[in-house]
């Protein structure tokens, strides 16, 4: 049976780079990670592909998942519910596959709750003037929605601490450099621990 694969959270406010930085990390080639596709009740931007960018559903179809127990975690954001879906996480973890979960600060709380062993990482922008300017420049969304998305962040900011790492996205490449090591040393900090109790379990013999 392989090892169980790491599961990775990685949160940050809405239009820090997450999404960027992810498609960079996968680009790179570095060691595989599968990315977990979330479930959420808004709106579809364009270009946007359901099953890709999420699985995209009505309030009912979601709050039917949550009640079936299909959800590992999940929450509301600026009015809309998105959540991971458990299924897809638990088999790919136990094929031995890393996960990587793009999720707020709330539905990180309940999977820290949940898998204290995952590593949690949270993406900072360099301030929160970058942030609305990186808001506006991406355009998927109006000037209300970016001002709701910004107050938002002052209070997921204050979130930081309860994650193990935190990485700034200043230069996407960097960022990616950034959580390419943690996942790395995340890897052997947990090999060693493994390694620790074989060595045990044999000496027990
Ligand atoms: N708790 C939770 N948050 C999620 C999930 N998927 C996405 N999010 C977060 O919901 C927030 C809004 O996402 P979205 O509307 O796609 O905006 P974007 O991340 O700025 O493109 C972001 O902070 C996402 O990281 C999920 O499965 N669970
Ligand atoms: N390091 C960076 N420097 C400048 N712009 C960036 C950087 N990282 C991301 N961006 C831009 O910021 C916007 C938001 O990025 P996105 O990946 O959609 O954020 P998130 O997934 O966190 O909401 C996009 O237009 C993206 O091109």
């Amino acid at each position: 049976m392989p090892e169980r694969g790491m599961l990775i959270v990685l949160s940050g406010p809405s239009g820090v780079g997450k999404g960027t930085v992810r498609q960079a990390m996968m680009n790179s080639g570095f060691r595989d990670f599968k990315y977990s596709v979330s479930m959420t009740t808004r709106k579809m931007r364009p270009g946007e592909v359901d099953g890709v960018d999420y699985y995209f559903r009505t309030k009912e179809q979601f709050e039917e998942e949550i009640a079936n127990g299909q959800m590992l975690e999940y929450a509301q954001y600026v009015g809309n519910y998105y959540g991971t879906p458990l299924r897809y996480v638990n088999e790919t973890l136990d094929q031995g596959r890393d996960v990587l979960l793009e999720i707020e600060v709330n539905g990180a709380m309940q999977v820290r709750a949940k898998c204290p062993d995952a590593a949690f990482i949270f993406l900072t922008p360099p301030d929160l003037d970058e942030l609305k300017h990186r808001l506006e420049g991406r355009g998927t969304d109006d000037q209300a929605t970016i001002e709701r998305r910004v107050a938002k962040a002052v209070g997921e900011l204050k979130m930081m601490s309860n994650y193990d790492y935190a990485v700034v996205n200043d230069k996407v490449e960097l960022a990616v450099e950034r959580i390419e090591s943690i996942i790395k040393s995340e890897h052997l900090r947990v090999q060693r621990v493994l390694d620790h109790y074989t060595e045990m379990l044999t000496h027990a013999k």
